[in-house]
């Protein structure tokens, strides 16, 4: 194993370092796989409310084509740049090729705080950013979807900015939309329902009963709410959520649908929900749980405290939340962790069902989605599992083996232009 810095980009290096090295790649290959096909970055001048011009820096990197159109979240949070945007692009990839649907890898990113715009610069922002993408995303090309900071409604502008530019309605161009504009029944769940899933085939390789596991969720947003939600619901027993400004924990319980009542009803954060004890972030992930969920941002399970988190299963909602050197420890003292690119693959094979249904502007009902949802999970669960089990290597070892591979085969496969 081979040690980085700890940045999201030497994790995403060593990951493929290590399945390069499994799968005997020569260093052409290896090379050819780590560099990004395309990075962009593109000035985005917002014109604030009171008049400001604010001049924003955002990114998008098309990390592999080698298997179909770029596909790949798009992140507002001010710490993005554009290393962190090439891990989560070259993730992608492999999440792609992985789950077996065809797509190569791309992210997306703004350097912005978004709570601080108003919804009319929200706006602006994205249709800015998306005009300067117009010549290199669409339904062929390059398809966005939401990720940490963005929403349907961003992708409903994007939606409308690309389609008003090349002067016809172009569903496809992103995924993760409304309904009412081509959006796929059950999507908003999706990465959720994923990472239950990847949960349970976890728990019952482990020979663990769902409902005498405990469970903590960091990160209480798109993915990390709904993922306590359906696991609350499957059995097992939520002790801990977290957001951005704190935690909360409750080794009773705590109901989710009720949490997530309270924040629609206009509370900005999960700290001070009543009948709970107020934690850190921190304080969450060494808490004593059967399965840990970070669902928030890469790096927070890192060298620092890798040695105090005691959930012997960790499923990664998060793209990269576990850094190389905390993997290395972790597996070490025999955690089992269920890598990203698996664990919260759901998210992009819903986004992919969304894009067929738009292609053939034929639209399915939420069970079809669901029931195609849950045969791709259980199918690349399985896979994963198998070659863990007959390699004798880590789930996200494995993972990366079968996703690398598909790759370099995609691309021995066209050869190489000129
Ligand atoms: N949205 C998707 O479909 C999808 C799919 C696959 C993977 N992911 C990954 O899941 C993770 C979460 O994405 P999301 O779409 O739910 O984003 P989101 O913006 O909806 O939610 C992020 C949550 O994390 C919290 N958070 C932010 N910074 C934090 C910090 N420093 N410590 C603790 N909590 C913090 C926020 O308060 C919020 O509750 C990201 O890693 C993303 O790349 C998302």
């Amino acid at each position: 194993m081979i040690l980085g810095t700890g940045s999201a980009w030497d994790t995403a290096c060593v990951q493929l370092a290590d399945a390069a090295q499994h799968l005997g790649l020569d260093d052409g290959m290896h090379d050819l796989l780590r560099t990004p096909r395309r990075s962009i970055t593109v000035s985005v001048p917002l014109l604030r409310d009171d008049g400001q011009l604010l001049v924003l820096s955002g990114y998008r990197v098309q990390h592999n084509l080698a298997r179909g159109p770029a596909k790949g979240g798009l992140r507002y949070h001010p710490a993005c740049d554009l290393d962190e945007v090439k891990a989560l692009a070259m993730w992608m990839t492999w999440k792609c090729a992985l789950m077996g649907i065809p797509y190569g890898g791309a992210k997306g990113g703004i350097a912005v705080e978004p709570g601080l715009l108003s919804r009319q610069e929200r706006e602006r922002m994205t249709r800015r950013y998306a005009a300067e993408l117009v010549p290199l995303i669409g339904p062929d090309k390059d398809i966005p979807a939401p990720d940490v900071g963005t929403d349907e409604q961003t992708m409903a502008w994007i939606m409308d900015t690309y389609s008003t530019h090349t002067g016809h309605t172009a569903p496809g161009v992103v995924t993760g939309k409304p309904l009412s504009i081509g959006g796929s029944a059950g999507r908003a769940g999706a990465t959720s329902r994923g990472v239950q899933l990847a949960a349970f085939a976890a728990l019952r390789e482990l020979g663990r009963d769902p409902r005498e596991t405990t469970v903590a969720v960091q990160g209480f947003g798109k993915v990390g709410a709904l993922a306590a939600q359906y696991l609350h619901d499957a059995g097992c027993r939520l002790v801990a959520v977290s957001d951005v400004k704190g935690g909360i924990h409750n080794r009773a319980g705590l109901n989710p649908s009720a949490l997530i009542r309270h924040l629609a009803r206009g509370a900005d954060t999960v700290v001070g929900y009543p009948g709970t004890d107020t934690i850190t972030n921190t304080e969450l992930l060494e808490l004593n749980v059967d399965m840990l969920v970070p669902a928030a941002l890469e790096g927070v399970i890192n060298i620092g405290n890798a040695d105090r988190v005691r959930a012997p299963l960790i499923v990664e909602g998060a793209n990269g939340p576990v850094t190389a050197e905390a993997d290395h420890v972790l597996t070490g003292k025999g955690t089992v962790i269920v890598p990203d690119i698996l664990a919260n693959g759901g998210g992009v094979a819903v986004s992919y069902f969304e894009w067929v249904q738009d292609i053939q502007a034929y639209f399915w009902t939420e069970d079809q989605v669901n029931d195609r949802l849950r045969a791709l999970m259980q199918r690349s669960y399985q896979e994963v599992s198998a070659l863990a089990r007959e390699r004798r290597v880590s789930l996200r070892t494995a993972a990366h083996i079968i996703g690398v591979a598909r790759v370099a085969e995609a691309h021995r496969t066209r050869g190489l232009y000129p």
